[in-house]
């Protein structure tokens, strides 16, 4: 059944969908690559329209995938569905162009969080409304993080020459960032129209232009599948998202 979304909402929830998947390896785009049998694509957007805010979704799909995924999520959600770009940070903006007047908040999500739960797009709704300007879901580094460097060339048979360690990193400090990330229209909107070279994620372009970025607790459902063991490991989260 086609969900609904709410037409009194006041969020706008863009999904980079566009990327190759070159770290998952070959089976095409990341997006359209099947998890228990629907693309990853169609498990984001069902979720993403089962959050209550959500007033208008707009995809960023691979550019030759525009009609076909289109048509792959009418029976799931009503979406707008652009072409993307070369770098994640284009697809985000060429989807921003196509968000509706009058929305006060945008989120932007990976396609590739596939199993984020709607709570985490509407906690991360509510501390944008709540009225910090911009908001990213982030979760503790939980190994110890070193600074290496390259190391002095081994004997000539023994490859390429090992790192080595030059410090240990505090990782109190450190957190692991998450999508969606939250953030008032005007905010995003200046930050993509300033951004000069392309970065990971959209928070970073805000932090550029000095606006401060608020954490809230991330969720482990909210993974990213990037490599093979994500798409098993995903699998087994299926009965849990
Ligand atoms: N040109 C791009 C690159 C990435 N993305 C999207 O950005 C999200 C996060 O990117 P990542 O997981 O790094 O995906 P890929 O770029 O596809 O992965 P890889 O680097 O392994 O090719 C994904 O939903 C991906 O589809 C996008 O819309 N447009
Ligand atoms: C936006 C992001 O998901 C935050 O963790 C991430 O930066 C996406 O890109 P990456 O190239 O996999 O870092």
């Amino acid at each position: 059944m086609t969900a609904q979304l709410n037409a009194r909402g006041d969020v706008a929830v863009l999904v980079p969908a566009a990327g190759a998947g070159l770290r998952l390896g070959p089976g095409g785009p990341k997006a359209l690559r099947l998890l228990a049998g629907e693309p990853l694509l169609v498990h984001a957007i069902r979720r993403i329209a089962a959050a209550g805010s959500v007033r208008a979704i707009v995809v960023a799909a691979p550019a030759g995938e525009v009609e076909a995924v289109q048509e792959l999520l009418a029976p799931v959600a009503p979406v707008t569905v652009v072409a993307g770009g070369a770098e994640r940070q284009e697809s985000v903006s060429l989807a921003l162009a196509a968000v509706p007047a009058g929305v006060g908040i945008v989120l932007v999500h990976d396609a590739a969080r596939a199993l984020t739960p709607p709570q985490l797009i509407e906690s991360v709704a509510a501390a944008v409304r709540a009225g910090h300007p911009a908001v990213i879901p982030v979760l503790p580094v939980v190994d110890t993080i070193k600074e290496v460097g390259p190391g002095a060339a081994g004997p000539a048979d023994s490859g390429p020459p090992l790192e080595v360690v030059l410090g240990t990193v505090d990782r109190a400090v450190l957190r692991s960032v998450q999508t969606p990330q939250g953030f008032r229209y005007d905010v995003l909107a200046a930050a993509h129209a300033a951004a000069a070279d392309p970065l990971t994620d959209d928070a970073g372009l805000v932090e550029k232009a000095g606006v401060p970025v608020t954490c809230v607790p991330g969720s482990e459902l909210a993974m990213k599948i990037t490599r093979p063991l994500d798409l098993i490991l995903a699998e087994a989260l299926l009965h849990v998202s």
